[in-house]
């Protein structure tokens, strides 16, 4: 299921060249307050909030009504209709990886795809400049995704940045030349029972060099209800999470602060729900 490698670059030439743009020309299509697609940086809560180091470019793609069409960069000129191809690949990896997820559980290939509805796709274009003091600040602040799975492309000649939790270690991930690094969402863990885990990770940035990621969320439809899935729950597995509608779940996911996989608790059975 590879990707046709051109569409690779293209996707980072239309990115790169949109993050290039004169200030005033990307704000045309800014992240408004209390929103969480357009340019801008992921998270602001308040004003004397600590940032992380990175702008992004955030847009909703799937289904269609969550596109707001005025946040699409009309320059450079090949960007929508890049992003477009490119998700349509995407998203077939997504359906397919998750077919391969399904048959490791035992379950029927189409089981995730016949649960999810028309997937919820988005598409975060990440561009962290260089920093001279890396040790200040964070590219990105720890979180693990909320989506079901996450396809992540590190830019070419990009530097390393992206670090997962491992053992309580921040393990860097180093680029692989052509690509992608699939991350587990909340979603897989809550539906599995804990069998797959989603992934604890953040980004740091570099002295010198600049660095840019493109990432695809693939998650269920806003009106799915999840909850571990039944055949994965036994004694010797008991039940971890509760049974919750997604959008609420994606409603309590981007209005929380980055913070490791503490949005998670959310979905948790016996426990309070974060009000932070
Ligand atoms: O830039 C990266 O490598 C990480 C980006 C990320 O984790 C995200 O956008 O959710
Ligand atoms: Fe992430």
């Amino acid at each position: 299921h590879g990707i046709d490698l051109g569409l690779l670059k293209s996707i980072e030439k239309v990115a790169k060249d949109f993050f290039m743009l004169p200030l005033g020309e990307k704000q045309k299509h800014q992240m408004l307050p209390g929103t969480v697609q357009g340019y801008g940086q992921a998270f602001v809560f308040s004003e004397d909030q600590k940032l992380d180091w990175c702008n992004m470019l955030a847009l909703g793609l799937e289904p269609h009504f969550i596109r707001v069409p005025q946040l699409w960069p009309t320059e450079p000129v090949k960007f929508s209709e890049t992003v477009e191809i490119y998700s349509g690949e995407v998203r077939k990896l997504c359906q397919h990886l998750l077919e391969y997820i399904a048959m490791t559980l035992n379950l029927r290939a189409d089981f995730f795809e016949e649960m999810f509805g028309v997937a919820v796709q988005a598409i975060r274009m990440n561009y962290y400049p260089p920093c001279a003091r890396p040790d200040l600040v964070l590219g990105l602040s720890p979180h693990s995704d909320g989506s079901a799975l996450t396809v992540l492309q590190q830019g070419k000649g990009s530097p390393g940045g992206l670090q997962i939790l491992k053992d309580s270690k921040w393990v860097p991930v180093q680029p692989v030349p052509n690509a992608f690094v699939i991350n587990i969402g909340d979603t897989l863990e809550v539906l599995t029972n804990g069998k797959y885990k989603s992934v604890e990770h953040r980004a740091v940035t570099d002295r010198e060099k600049d660095r840019l990621s493109i990432v695809t969320f693939y998650a269920p439809s806003y009106e799915t209800e999840l909850g571990p899935i039944p055949e994965l729950v036994d004694e010797n597995n008991p039940c971890k999470y509760r049974t919750y509608n997604h959008g609420e779940y994606s409603k309590h996911y981007v209005t929380s602060k980055l913070q490791g996989k503490k949005t998670l608790e959310f979905a948790k059975v016996e426990s309070k729900i974060a009000t932070s």
